[in-house]
């Protein structure tokens, strides 16, 4: 499939629309498969702050569902992005979570909810 310039320009916009970006099938409230909804459970489980992500669902968007294979050359969906940078999908992020190493680059992303208004007393 070839790439065109506006598909490429509308994912890198997406990809730049937050530090962390989850293109998923459906959405955070209602994911339509158990790889989004497993990605999506993996992230909160972290902390992951709701100002610093964004979720796209490609179900809604067939060229963005087979543009966003092309571009980040990943077969599948769902598909992470931290900082710009193409993460992998479900598989990936659930072996990094149990490795620490997505707590790691989450922390190091700033896209965690802070600590201080995690327990911030009432
Ligand atoms: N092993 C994959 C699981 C995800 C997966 O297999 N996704 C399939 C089924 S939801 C997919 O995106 N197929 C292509 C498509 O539906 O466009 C991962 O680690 O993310
Ligand atoms: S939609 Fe069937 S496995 Fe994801």
């Amino acid at each position: 499939m070839f790439l065109s310039t506006e598909i490429k320009k509308a994912i890198e916009d997406a990809i730049e629309s937050a530090p962390v970006v989850l293109f998923m099938k459906g959405t955070p409230e209602f994911p339509k498969c158990g790889f989004s909804r497993a990605t999506i459970g993996l992230l909160g489980n972290q902390g992951v702050d709701p100002a610093k992500f964004a979720a796209y669902n490609v179900l809604e968007d067939p060229e963005l569902r087979e543009g966003i294979k092309e571009f980040s050359e990943w077969p599948t969906i769902p598909q992470l992005y931290v900082n710009k940078e193409f993460i992998g999908g479900c598989d990936v992020i659930t072996s990094m979570a149990r490795s620490g190493e997505l707590a790691d680059l989450l922390e190091e992303a700033r896209a965690l909810v802070p600590e201080e208004e995690e327990t911030k007393d009432n």
